[in-house]
């Protein structure tokens, strides 16, 4: 066990590797970038300095002499500590990565590493940038190094290419150099159980560089995640770069993904980045990656693995340094299985993954994110104040099953605000059929899945569906309240705020019900109207 420069202020690292030889050289190495460090030789010796004091971050060997580089993980995770992990695995076993990223670790690297990918994947998991200039070769370079790659060794080459130009019809959305003012995952609104799990993952798997892919149907919100898992990472303040997959002509897919150089093919008169370069340092996210054809599969997965690209036309490959996420709303498992995807590329892009759930599940979000997206549409057309839905018209979405998700209620939205012209969006605003609306979508959730109005106190949160009441309310009276509330609006939203109906369903009088939300502040002027009408 040693230990190299300890300046206060430096951020320090503990590496783990029963080679002296390669101690040594990730020693010269991270010295140089100006981190203190430690090392280690086995499991018990890393286990010794972790005990005594905390690092910002484990660079560990897979392999030690007396065990696994797994079991530190595992110990730091038990433990509850805030180290960023980086695991170090032989050449080829691809099994042990994704072990190891399962694992929580940050990154890991191959052998023989690379030190230059070295030096960027320990900056990137530390939040930083490597220093400039790369490492020289050490002037006493050990004998029994195993050999490294001649790039390793050479300077970084300058940045040649030109900034990457915007390709609005494949590269989506903000402009890249963009800092979202409201992050997105503030954006994905809802408070059905699936979606508080969603957001939990999504803050879970932002700590780590493992590949991510989500499934879902078309506008659940995938690219939405995605950027929320940009957005709560290190990487924020980098590039997020979006690519639909599915709308690259097959010809230009290596051009548009790895770059091209001047005079590779008629029409490339200048040297021209591709996404894998435009995300450096930051996320591409590669949406419908399940329509990628084979031939481009085999390029994104040498790519993957490599972290390297070439540019068409180029002699030599740069590295680059992208976390992958990607969509597909094609059950990928599947397209495998038919051979119209490459099982290794499914194996790499799979380390974790997360499915958003369709709308008609989580219908009880339907009030929340209509509010939500009429608050952005409203502010983008310039209306205010942002209009209102009635709750008749609340009462309709929630019946509709919605097939197009998020986006078909999306594009409702803007239809309404159009044609509404007013303060309210009403029923009729909504132009949905009632042959189109199913009683059983709302009225079907078990009592767990709560219909719960933004700001309201959701029952799950304090008594858990699943498991017995836990934890006592602080304020009885007002979790009461909350309570009941809860029950009366979901009452009144199956019974399309006919107060009559919904007071019946729940064994209470029209004047019972009607001071219930009078005290309660329930209020619903549409139902007034109907009931008076009755
Ligand atoms: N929970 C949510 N809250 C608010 N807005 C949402 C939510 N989910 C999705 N949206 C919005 O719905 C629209 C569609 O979402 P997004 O493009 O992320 O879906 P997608 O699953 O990637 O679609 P596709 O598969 O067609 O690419 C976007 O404008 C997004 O901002």
């Amino acid at each position: 066990m040693s230990s190299a420069s300890s300046d206060g202020m430096a951020l320090s690292l503990l590496v783990v590797d029963d080679e002296p030889d390669l101690r040594t050289l990730y020693e010269l190495t991270l010295v140089r970038e100006g981190y203190a460090l430690d090392t280690a030789g086995s499991v018990q010796e890393a286990l010794a300095c972790l005990q005594r004091r905390p690092y910002s971050a484990v660079i560990t060997d897979m392999r030690l002499p007396d065990g696994s580089g797994l079991d530190l993980l595992h110990w730091l995770e038990s433990q509850g500590r805030d180290e960023k992990t980086l695991v170090i695995t032989a050449y080829g076993s691809a099994e042990n990565a994704v072990e190891a990223l399962k694992a929580g670790a940050y990154d890991y690297l191959t052998k023989p590493v690379d030190l230059r990918q070295f030096r960027q994947v320990v900056a990137s998991a530390l939040g930083r940038q490597p220093q400039k200039l790369a490492p020289a070769v050490p002037a006493v370079a050990p004998t029994k190094l195993p050999p490294l790659p001649q790039s390793a060794l050479q300077p970084q080459a300058p940045q040649q290419l030109p900034p990457v130009k915007e390709r609005q019809q494949l590269v989506k959305g903000l402009p890249l150099a963009a800092v979202p003012t409201l992050t997105a995952l503030s954006r994905l609104a809802g408070k059905s159980a699936a979606i508080q799990e969603l957001r939990s993952l999504i803050e879970k798997v932002s700590r780590s560089m493992a590949p991510v892919l989500l499934q879902g149907e078309s506008g659940t919100g995938k690219e939405l995640v995605a950027r929320a898992i940009h957005d709560s990472g290190v990487r924020a303040r980098q590039r997020f770069v979006a690519v639909n997959c599915g709308a690259i002509p097959e010809q230009l897919l290596e051009a548009e993904f790895f770059g091209y150089r001047k005079g590779a093919f008629t029409g490339a008169n200048e040297d021209r980045e591709g996404f894998f370069q435009a995300a450096d340092g930051g996320t591409l996210f590669l949406d419908e990656i399940g329509d990628l054809p084979l031939a481009m599969q085999s390029k994104l997965l040498r790519s993957i693995q490599e972290r390297t690209v070439r540019p068409v036309g180029a002699v030599a490959e740069a590295s680059v340094n992208v976390r992958i996420l990607s969509a597909t709303h094609k059950d990928l498992g599947a397209e495998v299985a038919a051979g119209r995807f490459r099982q290794d590329l499914f194996y790499r892009l799979n380390v974790i993954q997360l499915r958003v759930p369709p709308l008609r599940e989580r219908i009880e979000d339907v009030p929340m994110i209509a509010e939500r997206v009429l608050e952005r549409i409203a502010a983008d057309a310039g209306v205010s104040p942002v209009p209102q839905l009635t709750p008749a018209a609340l009462a309709q979405l929630t019946r509709y099953g919605f097939p197009g998700n998020v986006r078909e209620l999306e594009n409702l939205l803007h239809r309404a605000l159009a044609l509404s012209g007013g303060e309210w969006i009403d029923a009729d605003d909504l132009g949905l059929p009632e042959s189109l609306l199913d009683d059983s979508l709302l009225g079907g959730l078990s009592s767990a899945d709560d219909f719960e109005p933004e700001g309201g106190v959701s029952i799950k949160n304090s008594f858990g569906h699943d498991k017995a009441p836990n934890e006592l309310p602080t304020d009885l009276a007002r979790f009461l309240d909350d309570v009941e509330r809860d029950i009366l609006l979901r009452a009144l939203t199956q019974h399309r705020f006919n107060r009559t109906a919904a007071g019946a369903s729940l064994g209470l009088s029209l004047r019972q019900i009607r001071y219930r939300m009078a005290r309660l502040g329930v209020t619903a002027d549409e139902a007034e109207q109907s009931d008076d009408q009755a």
